[in-house]
């Protein structure tokens, strides 16, 4: 433990002078004064990249508000979704208006007129943030101008001149696109000032690596993990079952690029295990979803293809679960032993004392003796697959940013986020999970599981693999006391094999049924150390079905559910294409996105996907930095500084005036 005194001198190093204190001080309490800056929150992006990049471009309306509010009265409804656009894709927007343009003169009237615009709408935007922190945002090749043009001081007037002379440049050097795109970027970076991804980054939808590439590029954000996230993480560490299903869902959705192309994987040991062995074609239940959109770009051939893939993967799956099952009996999963329920002969399966028909009776590489053994080939199968796993340095990479910027939940200015749930029993309380013999609920469970995830990763080399770690990462997946999951079994193998539908439900966790409750919100913020009274809980996870009337506010605005459907596949469910969820200086506001047509479509007819906002809860002062974690911080940073003041005043420490010089 470092002594008050150890650290005081310590502070004293970095602020030697009694005025260096002051100045700092007065820095500090600036800050604080500020008004507090925009948190954004979205959750279960599914891959979906364009969608997802027009959200984060437009800054869920933020853009059009701050537009509004400078330009209403002085520029037409058209002129300002025009700007609007430029700032959300500055060079295709302006190819296409330049292109449109007859004369030079018309031209330079353009770029005139939208830098002067742009440059009043991006000094609005920063007007919120210490100089130093929208110094730092700049793009270093234009950061000179953009800080000349934005700190312009207009009461002068010779300043006035010297700005307009500044634009004639640029446009003269033929720079102004450059100039209008960069200042386009710090608007989109700034008007929003921190992202919370409240899980599901990857699967169903086709470029998850894409958008943590986005989220890679300097945004300042954290992650609470998904249960998709979950397992794509668990691949990346080592874990065959993980890998299995990774697979299962990619080829389910026709989206193997991304393991191929994106993260550089050869699937080439299934492709060729499973034309070899799955050598008839009776597996109607693997046929992968095809969008409308790929419909036309795919191959008869390459659909047989993956079929068999989804095929071979999936009863790889189910054994490699069934290891795990085996394995710990503490999971409570016993039920999930599938393909112990199999009468290959007749080709029926009896789940729940119930004997079904199977779908699909075709098990070429099962050994009805030992169904959930591996055969040699399946085992090569997974060999090579997961090592490719472990050697894709991209996918490392992502899930090395994942590891370093999330966590199983946040506690961030009150509010709780965490993707799914925390678990309850049927009678309220915190379900609980043995780990190693202790056992864990509630707060403590998350943090283990936390635990386990990391530790998990940093062994993933092949000989000092942590199996326990690695079944406890794919049971976040699917256990029952899994809070990623919230749901009492996971029925892949019934959605496939069986046609009953009473055999494909999967029942939530009484917390889903008691999300209106507001005393569990008051009971889980409090389990968090958080007070009820000020906070929310924010969850994804689940689609909130806006078309049949689901309200994603619950508990009287405690609970707040963000899954509005980004992922195509849930939009016909939710009748919409997500939410994001701002909190900003003045409180906060529930935004419901329209689906995303197209980048085409958003960029040529200036379409915006917001569709409504509506207001969460209204702060009856606006909110500064004060009141905040970073301002709680600064608050004692601001006490630690007062304290080296006296110190500097008593003589306790003396000052070093040498380092003034
Ligand atoms: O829609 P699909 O591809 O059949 O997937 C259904 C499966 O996905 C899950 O809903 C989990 O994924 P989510 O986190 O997106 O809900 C499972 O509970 C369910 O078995
Ligand atoms: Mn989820």
């Amino acid at each position: 433990m470092i002594t008050k005194d150890k650290y005081l001198r310590l502070l004293a190093k970095e602020y030697p002078t009694a005025a260096k204190t002051v100045t700092e001080i007065i820095n500090l309490e600036a800050i604080m004064n500020l008004p507090k800056a925009t948190e954004h929150f979205i959750s279960d992006l599914h891959g979906e990249y364009d969608a997802v990049q027009h959200v984060l471009r437009n800054g869920s309306g933020n853009v059009k508000e701050k537009i509004r509010e400078i330009f209403q009265g002085r520029l037409s409804t058209r002129e300002m979704n025009q700007l609007a656009t430029i700032v959300y894709y500055p060079e295709e927007k302006i190819d296409m208006i330049v292109e449109g343009l007859d004369s030079e003169d018309e031209i330079n009237e353009f770029y005139s007129l939208t830098l002067s615009r742009i440059t009043e709408l991006c000094a609005f935007t920063v007007s919120k943030y210490t100089r130093s922190k929208v110094r730092k945002s700049l793009p270093a090749d234009y950061a000179y101008i953009i800080e000349e043009l934005l700190f312009k001081d207009t009461i002068l007037t010779n300043k006035e001149d010297y700005y307009e002379e500044i634009i004639k440049t640029v446009i003269s050097l033929d720079r102004a696109t450059e100039l209008i795109t960069a200042i386009s970027f710090v608007i989109q970076r700034l008007v929003v000032d921190h992202i919370h991804i409240v899980g599901d980054i990857y699967d169903r939808g086709p470029h998850p690596d894409k958008i943590i590439d986005i989220f890679m590029d300097g945004h300042e954000l954290d992650i609470q993990w998904g249960n998709h996230d979950v397992l794509w993480m668990g691949a990346a560490s080592g874990s065959a079952a993980c890998m299995a299903n990774v697979i299962r869902i990619s080829a389910r959705y026709n989206n193997l690029e991304i393991v191929e192309d994106a993260y550089g994987i050869s699937l080439r040991p299934l492709i060729t295990f499973a034309e070899m062995v799955y050598t008839e074609d009776r597996n109607e239940p693997f046929v992968p979803k095809i969008s409308p959109e790929d419909e036309e770009k795919t191959f008869p051939e390459e659909i047989r293809q993956i079929t068999k893939m989804n095929q071979a993967i999936s009863v790889i799956q189910f054994k490699l679960e069934g290891e795990i099952i085996q394995r710990h009996p503490e999971f409570d999963m016993a039920d999930r032993m599938v393909l112990n329920f199999i009468d290959y002969e007749k080709g029926t399966v009896t789940v729940d004392g119930k004997e079904h028909e199977l779908l699909c009776n075709y098990f070429p590489t099962i050994d009805p003796a030992d169904p959930y053994k591996l055969t040699s080939e399946e085992k090569v199968v997974v060999d090579r697959l997961l090592t490719g796993f472990l050697n894709s340095e991209r996918l490392q990479k992502h899930v090395q940013f994942l590891l370093s910027k999330g966590s199983m939940y946040l506690t961030y200015n009150d509010n709780l986020l965490y993707h799914g749930c925390v678990p309850l029993n049927p009678d309220g309380t915190f379900m609980e999970l043995p780990i190693a013999n202790i056992t864990y609920s509630g707060k403590a469970l998350l943090d283990k599981y936390e635990d386990i995830l990391r530790k998990g990763y940093l062994n993933r080399e092949n000989k000092k693999r942590n199996i326990p770690c690695l079944d406890l990462i794919w049971y976040l997946w699917e256990g029952k006391a899994s809070s990623l999951f919230g749901k009492d079994r996971m029925t892949t193998f019934e959605r496939l094999y069986i046609a009953d539908k009473e055999t494909h439900i999967e029942k939530k966790n009484l917390y889903y049924e008691q999300r209106n409750n507001p005393e569990m919100s008051h009971l889980i913020l409090k389990e968090f150390g958080l007070d009820p009274k000020k906070g929310h809980i924010i969850n994804g996870h689940t689609p909130v079905k806006e078309k049949i009337g689901e309200n994603p506010l619950k508990a009287d605005g405690k609970l707040i559910v963000i899954d509005g459907g980004f992922s195509k596949a849930y939009q016909s469910t939710t009748g919409l294409a997500g939410y994001t969820l701002l909190y900003n200086s003045f409180g906060m506001q529930l935004v419901s996105h329209q689906p995303f047509t197209s980048r085409q479509d958003a960029v040529e007819n200036e379409k915006d996907i917001i569709s409504t906002r509506r207001v969460v809860d209204k702060e009856l002062q606006r909110k500064t930095v004060r009141q905040t974690d970073v301002g709680r911080r600064l608050t004692q940073q601001v006490i630690d500084l007062q304290q080296l003041l006296r110190a500097y005043k008593s003589g306790d420490i003396v000052e070093n005036l040498a380092s003034d010089k």
